[in-house]
């Protein structure tokens, strides 16, 4: 059974302008409109069974908390229609419903009242709403004394023990310190595993995994995806990577077309003194052979320097020989996490690649598979030096990249893994 329906539902905000505080301004602007409405969520259709737990995740501003508002009916569309069928309990913005001059205990009874809870029913939870908060000692102070996370403990704590048929929950767990997120997530289990339906909007990703059946991508107010949270969840990711890695280029290119004001040069300089400093300090060798145009290709075949955990990554430079004499050099990679560990080296010797004969110039490929670096920041050392470490050119941390994952294992790589348990 559905308990919520969401049919071509579009929601708009309206933005007021400013015509401008000075008598000069509100002339110049007065044939502005005065505002502009701007549609945050268009044509949405969703629908939500009984005892299913739903999450909610994209970019900042994508439209999730209003969906949220309006399931809550905070706020109403201005198309469509929303069937919601039982008691809902929510946890919108954060202490939203409390009064600050009131106690926590006195905003547990009005709050609790809102939610439907006759004076004998919050009397007999009390306590354990209370406990649950672990308020004890400040539960008679006025609110307004409190801090974010005790204002979140005990807004938390009222929507849970109110009994509601769907609990809709934004940014709970982004909360609070460790042990109250711990607590707050079982909790959410243990709603879920009595049946209680849950909409839960959250930039954690791994949360969203373990809790729910549904994971609901929104982007730019539409649908992008519906389905598990393993595949939805990863989509989203990849989808972030690639938009990073373009921002990350268009910056580039538009540092390099900005080339001629003086503000310009003079950051060019003070890159070229940066450049001559990391040359002194993270460069050496005697340059028989040189490395040039050091660069990250992705899956694609694109340079990027935001790679998802596993993806195949390709580590390319160019050579320019100097010294004819060098026929066979030893190319190497290293990479670093950004606290120093040396996550992975090797080089063309320890690969054991026989007969390398180089001409006066040429390009170098290393293929790494699978990157099965955990999320972190990298960066990479290249080098080419003679078969007794000699080096003809050496640079430590020479290009940085990062890695993203959904997997939230510890340590440095994931390894390839099953379990099996045997009774
Ligand atoms: N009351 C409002 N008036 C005008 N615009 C609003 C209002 N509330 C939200 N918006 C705009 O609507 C868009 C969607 O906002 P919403 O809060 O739903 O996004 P979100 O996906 O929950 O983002 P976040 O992950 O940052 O919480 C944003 O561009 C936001 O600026």
């Amino acid at each position: 059974m559905n308990v919520i329906e969401v049919k071509d539902v579009s929601k708009k905000y309206r933005i007021y302008y400013d015509k401008g505080s000075t008598l000069k301004e509100k002339i110049l602007f007065r044939n502005r409109n005065k505002y502009e409405d701007k549609w945050v969520l268009k044509d949405i259709n969703l629908k939500i069974k009984k005892g299913e737990t739903v999450g909610l995740i994209g970019e900042n501003g994508s439209g999730k908390s209003t969906l949220l508002k309006l399931l809550t009916r905070i706020i109403y569309p201005n198309k469509g229609e929303i069937i919601v069928k039982g008691k809902v309990s929510s946890l919108l913005e954060l202490g939203a419903g409390f009064h600050p001059d009131m106690t926590g205990r006195e905003n547990i009874y009005t709050n609790a009242s809102i939610f439907g809870l006759t004076r004998k029913e919050i009397d007999d939870r009390i306590d354990d709403i209370i406990s649950f908060s672990e308020l004890e000692e400040s539960i008679d102070n006025p609110v307004r004394t409190y801090s974010s996370g005790m204002y979140m403990r005990l807004a938390f704590s009222v929507a849970i023990n109110v009994e509601a048929d769907i609990l809709l929950v934004d940014e709970i767990l982004a909360v609070g310190d460790a042990s109250f997120q711990a607590k707050c997530f079982n909790k959410m289990q243990e709603l879920k595993n009595k049946g209680t339906t849950i909409i839960i909007v959250s930039h954690d990703l791994g949360s969203i995994e373990r809790l729910c059946d549904k994971s609901v991508w929104i982007d730019k107010g539409i649908i992008k995806s519906i389905g598990i949270p393993y595949d939805v969840d990863a989509e989203y990711l990849d989808f972030m990577g690639q938009k990073r890695n373009k921002k990350k280029e268009g910056k580039n290119q538009g540092t390099k077309a900005s080339n001629n004001n003086d503000e310009q040069e003079e950051d060019d300089q003070k890159q070229d003194s940066n450049q001559q400093n990391k040359e002194k300090d993270d460069r050496w060798g005697n340059k028989f052979v040189e490395i040039l145009n050091p660069r990250l290709t992705n899956e694609k075949n694109e340079v990027a320097s935001i790679f998802k955990s596993g993806e195949k990554v390709n580590i390319r430079f160019e050579y320019i020989r100097h010294n004819k004499e060098i026929q066979s050099p030893v190319f190497g990679i290293g990479i670093f996490r950004d606290d120093g560990l040396n996550c992975y080296s090797t080089n063309t010797h320890i690969d054991k690649i026989q007969n390398i004969s180089i001409s006066d110039s040429g390009e170098v490929e290393c293929v790494l598979k699978e990157l099965n670096l955990l999320e972190g920041k990298y960066t990479l050392d290249l080098a080419v030096h003679d078969e007794d470490g000699l080096p003809y050119d050496y640079i430590r941390k020479i290009l940085s990249f990062e890695v993203y994952s959904k997997n939230k294992d510890v340590g440095v790589f994931r390894l390839k893994h099953h379990w099996n348990i045997i009774d």
